[in-house]
């Protein structure tokens, strides 16, 4: 292995360029022999490829016994036969391709040739290492022995001066190092070539005109694409002239005609998920969720149910290493909602998320529970099985209608523990308390479940988000107050089947700042956390130990979970005070929730003279004095803010009351225009009251009269009898 020596051999590496190095004479094959001199080669170049040329043969042996380098060989092979300039040639003496130099294996390669040529030609190796990146080029260029393969040599000559600088690099890595810079430099021009085509050809934003066109739905899933793609990489992809909300006002119109949703909660959906991930989500709500059942472990096993439902033909699986009862259902020869079992009350069709706020709630036997809003009784059948009947469970609803289905279905599965009542769940806490555990599965816009309902694309809007949004907050404050803190469970489980932080994060930071509560985790192994920053909003870091669930990741309608714990029967004070500001116009709801957003981790709680420690929600640590400080100044400043409510308050107050005055005098104003017709009236009635008054009198007067006759009468006759009588006697 001459070759391989000849690499740890420093000398071999120095000394003069290979211009000046003494060249023996060529041996030709004849077919190559130029009559002549060789000093006749009109380029020096020329002359020197000659030589190469003569010395190959011998290196084409080696290559014919080693298999590695077959390539190299048939290289080789060629050089005999024909002429340098041939293209075959070029490519075959370029077995690298660019993926090669990227990973670094150009110089592997070579290597590996060089230590296959085991020969020991120590004077023509140099020139042949020299020689091979030469000839590439000039087949790079794919051109004729002439002007330009000149121009080639002159670039070469160039670089063999560059690197006759770098005297302490072998011949092979010079020319590895060249071959680098050329292919970078490439790269470069082929990477601003790409640019300027992606600019040019992937999107250009529609003219007003084209806008007004209308489209396919096949190009405006490709607009959506692009403008997606757009976005995502926008200072190298957008229209100079273009802002980015334009682009992605473009993309909400698309989304909502591709998707048919209304502008309003395609808006909200935008804000919730990255560009990228809304698409999955908008396509995976496009999509029905597998059917799901529940077994009714109060009459069956899960492994009895599945066999017997197996028997019917009926292609299952379990759900999933999260649940023990749930059971997914591929195919079913029979209705599922009508096998002997589902009437036998064996099972429950109920989707895979709604197994999941009961789990969070977790309820024992013996317990008192409470399901606040309860109707048709899916979850409420669920706690009834995990309390093995055993304890009560109020199930309530406000809806009487709906509470027909909890009682139907209580009787089909069996559940005898429980006391269905209706009420509206905000009374609740007023008629009854002391609860171990409440679940409140609120009612919702049911964002999470369009592809159930897909009505909700389009019928839902701001004035319904806010209308729950509401209720949601005052349902929540009254399951808290149902629970009895000093009970070993003490636990409140708020669920939703929407996916809007409007409807999640926000009620559980409400609750947080108006109750005794604190977030405890939902013991769910799977879900994603909470927001802990949506818009606006900076909630407390423990809204991670909260669950949003989704179809595009989990396979499950979108469905929200969070689980409190109460550790004081004590409403704080402040809470009251601020369920007034909530009362308050929306102006002042607005100022209110700026000043309560920058302020969201200053608030402390002020607790009645009964109470525990005052428990600081938003901090981190305890007792530092300086925090004592910071605290004591953002208690100002929430006071502050209280009081600046309470002044915008009083201003709106005294406005009305002004209107009222104005509005007063109006009336006055109005009733002294007709003040004459009302008194000609006011005489026209004294007048028939008078003659009616008359009227009666006269008409009593005649039956006085006609009485005093008849008495007169009764009077004359019986002195008449007496004077008959007296006569005849
Ligand atoms: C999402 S559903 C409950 C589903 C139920 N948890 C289940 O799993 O079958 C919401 C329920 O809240 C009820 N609801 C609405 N307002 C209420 C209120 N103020 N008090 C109690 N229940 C209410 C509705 O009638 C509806 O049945």
């Amino acid at each position: 292995m001459g070759r391989k020596a000849k690499f740890g051999d420093p000398k071999a590496i120095k000394g003069p360029g290979r211009k000046a190095r003494k060249q023996g004479d060529p041996v030709l094959p004849r077919s190559l022999q130029v009559k002549g001199d060789r000093n006749e080669y009109p380029d020096p170049r020329q002359k020197k490829r000659f030589d190469v040329m003569k010395k190959r043969p011998k290196r084409n042996n080696k290559f014919q016994k080693d298999g590695p380098a077959f390539k190299k060989q048939k290289v080789v092979a060629k050089t005999e036969s024909e002429d340098e300039s041939d293209p075959e040639y070029a490519s075959e003496e370029e077995p690298m391709d660019d993926s090669e130099f990227k990973k670094g294996m150009f110089v592997k390669h070579k290597r590996d040739i060089l230590a296959d040529d085991s020969d020991g030609e120590a004077e023509g190796t140099e020139e042949e290492d020299d020689q091979e990146p030469e000839e590439q080029e000039e087949n790079d260029n794919d051109s004729d022995e002439g002007e330009d393969s000149d121009d080639d040599d002159d670039d070469d000559d160039n670089d063999d001066d560059d690197n006759d600088n770098d005297g302490d690099l072998l011949p092979i890595e010079r020319e590895s190092k060249k071959l680098q810079k050329k292919y970078e430099e490439e790269k470069k021009l082929d990477e601003a070539e790409t640019d300027d085509m992606v600019r040019q050809c992937v999107f250009e934003f529609p003219t007003e005109e084209e806008l007004e066109q209308p489209l396919s739905l096949k190009d405006i899933q490709t607009r959506i694409r692009d403008l997606i793609m757009v976005l995502n990489d926008f200072n190298r992809l957008r229209d100079p002239n273009r802002g980015r909300s334009e682009y992605l006002q473009l993309l909400k119109s698309d989304l909502c005609s591709y998707y048919s949703y209304n502008e309003f909660l395609m808006e909200l959906l935008m804000q919730i998920f990255p560009l990228g991930e809304l698409v999955d989500y908008l396509e995976a709500s496009e999509v029905q969720r597998p059917l799901t059942i529940r077994t009714n472990t109060l009459k069956t096993r899960r492994r009895d149910l599945a066999q017997a439902l197996i028997n019917r033909g009926v292609n299952l699986d379990p759900v999933g290493k999260w649940t023990k009862v749930g059971l997914v259902i591929y195919s079913s020869q029979v209705p599922m909602g009508a096998t002997p079992e589902y009437l036998a009350g064996h099972y429950v069709l109920q989707g895979a998320s709604s197994m999941l706020p009961v789990m969070a709630l977790d309820p024992q036997e013996n317990e008192r529970v409470l399901d606040m809003s309860s109707a048709p009784g899916g979850k409420a059948s669920h706690i009834a099985a995990q309390m093995k009947n055993t304890g009560v469970l109020f199930a309530n609803d406000v809806n009487a209608d709906r509470l027909k289905a909890v009682v139907g279905n209580f009787h089909r599965l069996g559940v005898v523990n429980s006391v269905i009542t209706n009420y509206d769940g905000r009374k609740i806490p007023g008629i009854i308390k002391g609860f171990d555990r409440v679940l409140l599965d609120a009612p919702c816009t049911g964002t999470g479940v369009v592809a159930k309902d897909p009505s909700v694309k389009t019928n839902k809007d701001k004035t319904d988000v806010q209308r729950c949004f509401t209720l949601q907050r005052e349902l929540l404050l009254a399951a808290i107050d149902c629970v009895n803190a000093k009970s070993k469970a003490a636990v409140i489980v708020y669920s939703t089947c929407s996916i809007l932080p409007e409807e999640n994060e926000c009620i559980i930071d409400y609750a947080l700042k108006k109750r005794n509560v604190k977030l405890v985790p939902t013991g769910l192994d799977f879900g994603e956390e909470g927001f802990v920053n949506y818009r606006e909003h900076r909630f407390h870091p423990s809204m991670k130990l909260t669950r949003r669930y989704y179809p595009h990741t989990h396979n499950v309608d979108g469905f929200f979970v969070a689980k409190f714990k109460k550790f004081s029967n004590t409403i704080p004070l402040n809470s009251k005070n601020e369920d007034e500001d909530d009362e308050v116009g929306e102006e002042v709801e607005e100022k209110k929730k700026g000043k309560k957003n920058k302020s969201v981790f200053n608030t402390g709680k002020i607790f009645n003279k009964n109470g525990d420690a005052p428990i600081k929600i938003k901090k981190e640590s305890k007792n530092d004095d300086g925090e004592k400080v910071e605290e004591k100044k953002k208690s100002k400043e929430n006071k502050q803010n209280f009081s600046t409510v309470k002044n915008l308050e009083k201003k709106i107050g005294e406005k009305i009351k002004k209107k009222k005055v104005k509005d007063n005098r109006k009336l006055v104003n109005e009733n002294s225009e007709d003040k004459g017709m009302k008194e000609s009236r006011k005489k026209k009635d004294n007048n028939i009251k008078e003659i009616k008054e008359k009227e009666k009198k006269i008409k009593s007067e005649k039956i006085d009269k006609k009485e005093k006759n008849k008495n007169l009468k009764e009077k004359i006759q019986l002195k008449q009898n007496k004077l008959k009588r007296k006569k005849l006697n």
